[in-house]
């Protein structure tokens, strides 16, 4: 039996978190079509009884700036790869490999971990594809190339088979029918958050973070009561988040309420609202509670 820990690293929207749902079989981390929505690391976890167990951790798209923000999710990006048996290398292979790229093959290269290298998104048609294949093959040495279709979900077995067999040996390290050792609350709020980011995404795209301020289980009517707040940076972007007579909220509860009510054994009654907490990026103590 094998069993290891996994780290899925690579630009944003290279499309880590629809792997990491396809894989999995379950919605695990959040996917959005604007870049870096994945805040914090996640784990997925994906049993075959037979061959053994990976837990993967889900790490922010790759991003070279010298914000704060970003320096947060470098470390989120460092620290998951120090914590990984094997490292998951998913390049997004519609786009030509830039100077990020180049950054992110630099720490995969000196983390002395076992590497798989994903080329994803191979049900794109994709001219410049043997040219990426080969500056690949000179800059990399990885001990398996897998190329699939996460969102097609093709080449997902020999994938999970490839993980598998680069992981230790080792006894399964959770229940075999678990797939995520994530807080309920957590969960939520980030079904919650891709909700809003995928309705508001041009006009508030990365200023949105879900605080969870209360819930409580009615056990009579197997009912969750949960009241959350969809946080902005600014003023001006609360109308937008609420929409002309409350319609885009709306739809952002109705949305998160359906997809909750699949996932939970109860049934959630979401009560949702927007405040503005100015410039909480910057508030050092806030991004450290949502990348702990
Ligand atoms: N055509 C195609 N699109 C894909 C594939 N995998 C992911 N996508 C799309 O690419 C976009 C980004 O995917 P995500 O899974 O959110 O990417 P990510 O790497 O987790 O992004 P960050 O959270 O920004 O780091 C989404 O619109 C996905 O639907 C694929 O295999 N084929």
């Amino acid at each position: 039996m094998k069993s290891g820990f996994i780290a899925i690293i690579g630009r944003p929207s290279a499309g880590k978190s629809t792997l990491l749902n396809t894989i999995c079989g379950y919605k695990i981390s959040i996917t959005a079509q604007s870049p870096q929505t994945t805040r914090n690391k996640i784990r997925g976890i994906y049993t075959d009884t037979d061959k053994g167990q990976i837990v993967f951790l889900d790490t922010p798209g790759y991003h070279i700036s010298d914000k704060k923000f970003n320096n947060y999710m470098m470390e989120a990006v460092h620290s998951s790869i120090s914590e990984a048996d094997v490292v998951m290398y998913v390049v997004d292979s519609t786009k030509v490999l830039g100077k990020e790229e180049q950054e992110i093959i630099n720490i995969v290269n000196s983390s002395n971990k076992p590497l798989i290298l994903v080329l994803n998104k191979m049900d794109i048609k994709n001219k410049a594809l043997e040219e990426m294949r080969g500056l690949l093959a000179v800059n990399i040495k990885p001990k398996a190339i897998l190329e699939i279709s996460a969102l097609k979900e093709q080449g997902i077995t020999e994938l999970k088979d490839a993980l598998i067999e680069n992981c230790p040996e080792g006894p399964l390290m959770y229940p075999a029918e678990y797939y995520t050792d994530q807080e309920p609350e957590f969960r939520m709020a980030e079904i919650i958050r891709e909700k809003a980011i995928r309705r508001v995404k041009d006009e508030v795209p990365h200023s949105i973070y879900v605080e969870m301020a209360d819930t409580e289980y009615n056990e009579a009517e197997n009912t969750m009561w949960v009241r959350a707040f969809l946080t902005v940076e600014q003023e001006s972007q609360k109308g937008f988040v609420i929409g002309h007579k409350g319609e885009t909220i709306k739809k952002i509860r109705i949305g998160a309420q359906r997809e909750l009510n699949k996932i939970f054994p109860y049934k959630i009654k979401l009560d949702l609202r927007v405040k503005v907490n100015k410039r909480w990026r910057r508030k050092d103590y806030l991004l450290k509670g949502i990348l702990k």
